[in-house]
């Protein structure tokens, strides 16, 4: 069941309790895996609001409306980021059931064989390994065909997907000009830009397809998903949503000297002066509040880098120094043209009859311009192999089948968002991002107050090796549009790199590098016995007894791809060791 007040739950002193907080991503996959055994009670605590209704949430179109300062969003900045000239940026995160899955971008995509290679080497666990996660992604993907029907012979591979999971994922259910001149250009300079059937077969170089999270026209996230109705009716599955967790309490040493906590502390959220309640867990503490949340509540339980919690006045449990640290992220710039087209994201959001029509036809029919937010293809690519930069720098990349940038492409400027100032007409985009950073950033504490939010720091550019990486990204997507298929169709870039010095390029890149959002690593993963990280191979944090990780706090580096898969088979094996611990 799915409760709103924390006096209508059934009791918060469960005999067989797995407590979750939070409801978002990894934590409502957590949260279903267990309760399939009824002997398991499961309470999630989730600070946000519930996702029933939220049209926002729902209709794909709409993704930009979450993100403004609102309920559905905790309303985080990062800190001063030294190398974005001072800049403070939105640090998105969904403040809503579901988590981030309920309000992203809805990309699919899985990264590469070596992401995960790397994870089972860095952790010394080969159950980590991309052979061994595979049939995860299986699990959790749910293949569904695209809300215009269309066919999709030729547009991804269906050897390496699953109609048998939970999570509903679909190829691009509406067709703007864009798509098939980007497939167009991959058949014109096939070396530089090769075509990619399928970019989730854990080979992830060229440009394919975009799978998105999405169902029959309509969003698919933890919450609707993991959270059905036929989930939520099982009896032993309890979610309280405004629940703000602040601490885990009751702090003791087990048999061994290890640390052990009996529950964790928390309040309704927004409402400060709220009576603060304890949920007893008899088993374990799962914590799945995300890259910032879960560290955050590891701090103010006492649980980082000593010094630093002293400072704050927070007596320290357990020395734990990478507790927020190492946490890699995604920077990306988009550039935008104008195009020799109607058929673009303008033709909907300029238009208030087009954009009415489009409304009535989803509500309809889950059918028409709605059912995306217009980005149809990624491209993945490395830099040349003989770039100046890796004279400087051992190559971060995963390995040779991992990308360094990413090229994304959208058919205008993405969703409900304004077109630049004084721009009107027609646009596509191209988003530029780095997949393989070198630069890392922290989370840490502004105070000793749990209700004070983190401070976020993701670092953003503070390696020369992902300016460059930028920089060449850039090029390369300007190189893509002299293929002969944009001849007639691009016009004019909205901002003209060209007339830039190397000095000026710079400072546009950081003047106007956005977040990805993919913040990961805030409570890494390390080998048993490595002097470094925050939670073991079986995601159980060192030296503390009952109290696991499961969200992509635990990523020790960020993969090359959009987090969420990740983030979704990270859970579902989490969800099977912690089954093995209590079979
Ligand atoms: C705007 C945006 C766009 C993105 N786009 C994409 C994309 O297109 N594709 C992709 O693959 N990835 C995308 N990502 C990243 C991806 O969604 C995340 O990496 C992933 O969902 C993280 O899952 P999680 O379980 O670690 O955390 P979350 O999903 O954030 O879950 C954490 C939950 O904990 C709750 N919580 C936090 N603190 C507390 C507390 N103290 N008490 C109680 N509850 C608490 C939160 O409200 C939240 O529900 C995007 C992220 C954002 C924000």
């Amino acid at each position: 069941s799915i409760y709103e007040h924390a006096a209508d739950l059934p009791g918060l002193q469960y005999d067989f309790v797995i407590s979750i907080c939070a409801g978002g991503t990894a934590g409502l996959v957590v949260a279903n895996r267990l309760t399939e055994n009824p002997a398991v009670n499961v309470l999630v605590l989730e600070a946000g609001v519930s996702n029933q209704g939220v049209l926002d949430s729902n209709i794909p179109f709409f993704v930009n409306n979450l993100l403004a300062p609102n309920i559905y969003d905790w309303n985080y900045t990062t800190t001063p980021q030294s190398a974005l000239n001072g800049r403070v940026i939105p640090y998105y995160r969904g403040h809503i059931l579901g988590g981030c899955s309920a309000h992203n971008d809805m990309f699919y995509t899985r990264g590469s064989m070596d992401d995960f290679n790397r994870y089972a080497a860095l952790t010394g666990d080969p159950g980590w390994s991309w052979d061994e996660i595979f049939p995860y992604f299986l699990k959790n993907e749910k293949w569904t065909p695209p809300a215009d029907g269309h066919d999709t012979s030729g547009q991804f591979n269906p050897a390496v997907h699953s109609t048998y999971g939970l999570t509903e994922v679909s190829l691009p259910g509406f067709m703007w000009s864009l798509a098939p001149r980007v497939i167009q250009a991959t058949r014109e300079f096939p070396d530089e830009f090769p075509f990619n059937l399928d970019m989730n077969s854990g080979r992830p170089l060229g440009i394919g397809w975009l799978q998105s999270t999405i169902g029959h026209g309509v969003r698919s996230s933890s919450a609707t998903a993991y959270l059905a109705p036929e989930f939520v009716r099982r009896g032993n599955l309890h979610v309280l949503l405004h629940a703000r967790v602040t601490r885990l309490v009751g702090g003791r040493r087990a048999d061994h000297g290890e640390l052990m906590f009996g529950g964790v502390e928390f309040m309704r959220d927004g409402e400060p002066d709220s009576e603060i309640l304890v949920a007893k867990a008899g088993k374990e503490i799962i914590l799945s509040a995300g890259t910032v949340g879960t560290p955050h509540l590891l701090m103010n339980s006492g649980i980082g880098d000593k010094r630093a919690l002293q400072a704050l006045g927070i007596p320290t449990l357990l020395d734990l120094p990478s507790v927020g640290t190492n946490v890699s992220d995604h920077p990306v710039v988009g550039l935008s043209w104008m195009v020799n087209s109607t058929q673009t994201l303008e033709s909907v959001t300029q238009n208030v009859t087009a954009f009415s029509e489009a409304f009535a036809q989803w509500n309809r029919s889950h059918t028409g311009p709605f059912v995306d937010h217009g980005a149809s293809q990624l491209g993945w690519f490395r830099l040349d192999r003989n770039a100046s930069i890796f004279k400087e720098f051992r190559d971060p990349a995963a390995g040779p089948d991992t990308p360094h940038f990413e090229l994304g492409f959208s058919a205008g400027i993405p969703s409900i968002a304004a077109p630049p100032e004084g721009m009107s007409g027609h646009l596509m985009t191209i988003g530029v991002a780095v997949v393989s950073p070198v630069s890392r950033g922290t989370i840490t504490l502004s105070s000793g107050d749990p209700l004070d939010p983190p401070l976020i720091n993701p670092g953003y550019m503070t390696s020369d090796f992902d300016l460059y990486t930028l920089t060449e990204g850039l090029k390369r997507a300007q190189r893509f549009l002299t293929a002969p298929v944009w001849r007639d169709y691009v016009l004019a870039p909205t901002v003209d790199l060209n007339a830039f010095t190397p000095d000026e390029l710079q400072q546009f890149i950081r003047n106007s590098t956005a977040s990805t959002s993919h913040l990961a690593g805030s409570a890494g993963m390390s080998a048993r016995g490595a002097r470094y990280g925050v939670v073991d191979p079986d995601l159980r944090v060192k030296g503390v007894k009952g109290l696991r990780i499961i969200d992509a706090s635990v990523l020790p580096i960020v993969p090359s791809a959009h987090t969420q898969a990740t983030t979704y088979v990270f859970a579902e094996r989490g969800s099977d060791l912690l089954k093995a611990s209590w079979t």
